[in-house]
């Protein structure tokens, strides 16, 4: 048996729920520049699980069910008062929370298409209460009930900060949760399929891909890339600093990809992002220390920036507390675990690969009372 490390260039699935060929992205065939440019978060969502864009009463539809949805049982909200919150990470949080919103789900088992549909709907829709209510009671309030007249994205923010957002900021966050919403087989993803491919539930599957997208290595690299903006502090730090992170030989957050060599495509919407918000607050250093890093990193190690480099800047620019941002990456990749989740079920087989064995050699046993 051979092995391929990190499973690197192996296909184990098929999918049509979005795709990379030639560092090209996109979701069910749909370019991510004309989803990035032109879709709400909502029409994506209704694209990765139906397989098509909605008309417009569709998208009403599906958006007013979004919205109906979001309520979430007071006993989540009250445990979350129950623990020391003010020290908890805010995924270990949000993974608790989904575990435990499975539990009031009458319907958590079930894996047939309609019911996976209305489980999904759920899910999505609550997501974005759970993240919102765990940061407004971190900070002593109240968590609030969305607004009907509210989209998804402004919703968020609504919930998040308690007043209606303004436009450019809907719009910002609205770009990054389309451009976060699936990514083929990437590890929260896979690691969902594995889950649910043993025929367990939704929940058990979700719960799963959040403790996967939390590590540095995928979606936990957002909040670290802004920790390292933090500590560089200065543009003029930026060479010295990085240089000491080649030096020791650490990993710069927010670079390099697995399956990108060229370049990750999402990077440049969030990189426009980044000097727009940046203008608008003020604060054109975080813009400008990320593209002298980027400068640097790239120059000196030929790597490029991926989705979460630039993500970290924007996120800061909407005001949006630094530990929130692995949170936001699974409010929009839940989208696309649920319709990987459904993928799965609808043509399922057991995931199970081999290890190649590199233990001692057969061995004889010693009774307990004759060893030395
Ligand atoms: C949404 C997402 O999940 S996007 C990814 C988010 N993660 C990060 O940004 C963390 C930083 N990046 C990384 O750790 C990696 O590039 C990963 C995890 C994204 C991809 O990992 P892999 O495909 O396994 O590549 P691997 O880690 O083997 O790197 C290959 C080589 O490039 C180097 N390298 C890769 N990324 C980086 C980086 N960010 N900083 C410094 N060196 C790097 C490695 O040290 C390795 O060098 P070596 O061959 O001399 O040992
Ligand atoms: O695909 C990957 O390996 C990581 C990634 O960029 C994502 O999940 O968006």
């Amino acid at each position: 048996m051979s092995n391929t490390r990190g499973l690197e260039g192996v296909v184990a699935t098929t999918s049509s729920v979005s795709s990379i060929i030639d560092d090209v992205l996109t979701y069910q065939g749909y370019h991510i520049d004309d989803l990035a440019n032109y879709s709400s978060f909502e029409e994506v969502i209704y694209l990765l699980w139906n397989g098509k864009l909605p008309n417009k009463t569709e998208l009403e539809t599906f958006s007013n069910d979004l919205v109906a949805n979001m309520s979430v049982p007071d006993e989540i909200f009250n445990d979350m008062k129950a623990y020391s919150i003010a020290d908890v990470n805010p995924m270990a949080a949000l993974r608790t929370a989904v575990s435990q919103l499975g539990l009031y789900d009458r319907e958590a088992d079930e894996v047939e298409e309609d019911a996976g549909k209305r489980i999904a709907l759920r899910l999505q829709a609550k997501i974005a209460s759970i993240v919102t209510g765990f940061a407004r009671i971190r900070g002593g309030k109240d968590p609030i009930q969305p607004k009907e007249d509210l989209g998804f994205a402004a919703n968020f923010l609504y919930m998040l900060n308690g007043e209606e957002p303004k436009d450019i900021a809907v719009d910002a966050l609205n770009k990054a949760l389309v451009l976060h919403a699936d990514h083929e087989l990437n590890a929260s993803t896979f690691t969902a399929r594995v889950c649910v491919a043993t025929l367990s539930d939704f929940y058990s599957g979700i719960t799963a891909a959040i403790g996967a997208l939390k590590g540095p290595l995928h979606g936990g690299a957002n909040e670290r890339v802004m920790a390292m903006l933090n500590d560089i502090g200065e543009l003029d730090q930026v060479d010295d600093y990085v240089q000491a992170l080649f030096d020791n030989k650490e990993k710069i957050m927010g670079f390099g990809h697995r399956v990108y060599k060229d370049g990750d495509p999402r990077a440049k919407h969030l990189r426009d992002m980044s000097r727009q918000l940046t203008s608008i607050t003020g604060e054109t250093k975080w813009y400008d220390m990320s593209v002298a890093v980027e400068e640097k990193v790239t120059r000196d190690k030929g790597l490029l920036p991926n989705v979460d480099f630039y993500s970290a800047s924007v996120y800061h620019s909407l005001g949006i507390d630094h530990d929130l941002f692995t949170p936001i990456f699974a409010v929009s990749r839940i989208a696309g675990w649920n319709a990987h989740i459904m993928e799965q079920y609808a043509d399922n087989r057991l995931i199970r690969p081999r290890a190649e064995y590199v233990g001692p050699d057969t061995q004889k046993y010693i009774p307990l009372d004759e060893r030395s």
